[in-house]
């Protein structure tokens, strides 16, 4: 067979065919110009979040695009269209031919909604992960209503934790002294006055953000086995988000104490309780931060440097040392994470493939650091 043309090629070939250009071969495989240098690790999760879909106005697995633009779906927002601006920034610039000092790595993991814990959370232990040799990535961030995009430094902690509470049993038609709804109800009174507490701390301080204080929600209470009976055990179970400048001992302690002081027999125990958290310098001490912020200012984007308020498969990325940044870019965006009708304009999608365009070659020539040595 004879060299076809590259319009007659099928474009499979094609692909195929410049893969083959590319020497990979050990033991130095040829991944960036200089594979001596740490590398960027772009990250993003494939799972979305579960939809009510009688809320949507279209079926939110159909990606429809109504006549203004705006495409319908979940995982719009969060985070399948981070996943292809990836994507379509590195298809960019390999077209172009560019060439970086540093490796670019994406990972693509399965499970970060529910917590990370068979993704991400294992694959920073594994040799694979440390192969990589990361030394900065970018993850999901959240959508900004403004024409600022937020971009996250640190995260709050969950600590997810239930108390449970046990006293006497008895015919409920008694004054029944010790019963563990009395106990269960003075630790929730004690932890929602807490609550109350950082919501006005964060209302009458303009210039902290959600991320910045600790929240706290009852969401789940269980017990009790008929209308008559006190039963004689009950529970609360409470998502804690811990701000990362919280001393975590004194705060476990603060905890125990409530549930002491609510009498005899109620204890806690914690189903998820995240205790590394790490913040990502955000000024020029920062390298890889001097580079993203270049980029923005060049680009005439006000960026809102901000602590995210859930949890994300960064805190496993900046937990093993690697500074991370959580960046969406979607501005004039409502927040719509997980939220009925979930959309993302295509001129912010197109806008975020841009934005990747510029930071990628400037992340990925950030010259040689003490680190990578
Ligand atoms: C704490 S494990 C669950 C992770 C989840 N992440 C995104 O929503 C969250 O609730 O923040
Ligand atoms: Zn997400
Ligand atoms: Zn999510």
């Amino acid at each position: 067979m004879t060299n076809k043309g590259p319009e007659e090629e099928h474009p499979s070939v094609t692909l195929f065919r410049q893969y083959l250009r590319i020497r990979t071969v050990q033991p130095k495989p040829d991944y960036g110009t200089n594979p001596t240098l740490s590398s960027i690790l772009l990250n993003s999760h494939t799972d979305v979040v579960p939809v009510f879909k009688e809320h949507w106005s279209h079926d939110p697995f159909e990606a429809f695009k109504d006549s203004e633009g705006y495409i319908y779906a979940r995982g719009a927002q969060d985070m399948k269209c981070v996943s292809i601006q990836y994507l379509e920034a590195v298809r960019r610039l390999k077209v172009e031919g560019h060439r970086f000092p540093r490796t670019i790595h994406m990972t693509f993991v399965p499970d970060e909604e529910v917590g990370g814990h068979q993704g991400m959370e294992l694959f920073v232990q594994r040799p694979e992960f440390h192969a990589l040799r990361a030394g900065f990535a970018l993850d999901e961030g959240i959508a900004n209503p403004t024409d600022a995009f937020t971009v996250f430094y640190s995260e709050r902690s969950p600590w997810w934790v239930r108390v449970t509470s046990t006293g006497r049993p008895g015919h409920a038609s008694r004054f029944m002294e010790d019963t563990a709804a009395e106990k269960l109800h003075k630790v929730v009174s004690s932890i929602l006055a807490f609550r109350e507490k950082e919501w006005q701390r964060l209302q009458s301080n303009p210039h902290l953000k959600e991320g910045s204080v600790t929240s706290v929600n009852l969401t789940k209470l269980e017990g009790g086995v008929a209308y008559n009976v006190i039963p004689a055990t009950m529970s609360a179970s409470f998502d804690f988000r811990v701000a990362p400048d919280v001393d975590f001992k004194a705060f476990e302690e603060q905890l125990q104490s409530w549930c002491q002081a609510a009498g005899e027999g109620v204890t806690l125990e914690f189903a998820q309780k995240w205790m590394h958290p790490q913040v990502t310098p955000t000024d020029d001490s920062n390298p890889w931060w001097a580079a993203f912020s270049r980029v923005c200012k060049d680009m005439n984007l006000t960026l809102e440097p901000e602590i995210m308020p859930a949890a994300t498969d960064n805190r496993y990325i900046r937990a093993v040392g690697v500074p991370a940044l959580g960046f969406s870019p979607m501005n004039r965006t409502p927040v719509l994470l997980h939220d009925h009708d979930e959309r993302l304009h295509e001129a912010v999608f197109l806008r975020g493939v841009d934005i990747y365009t510029r930071l990628l070659p400037a992340l990925a020539s950030v010259p040689a650091l003490p680190s990578d040595s």
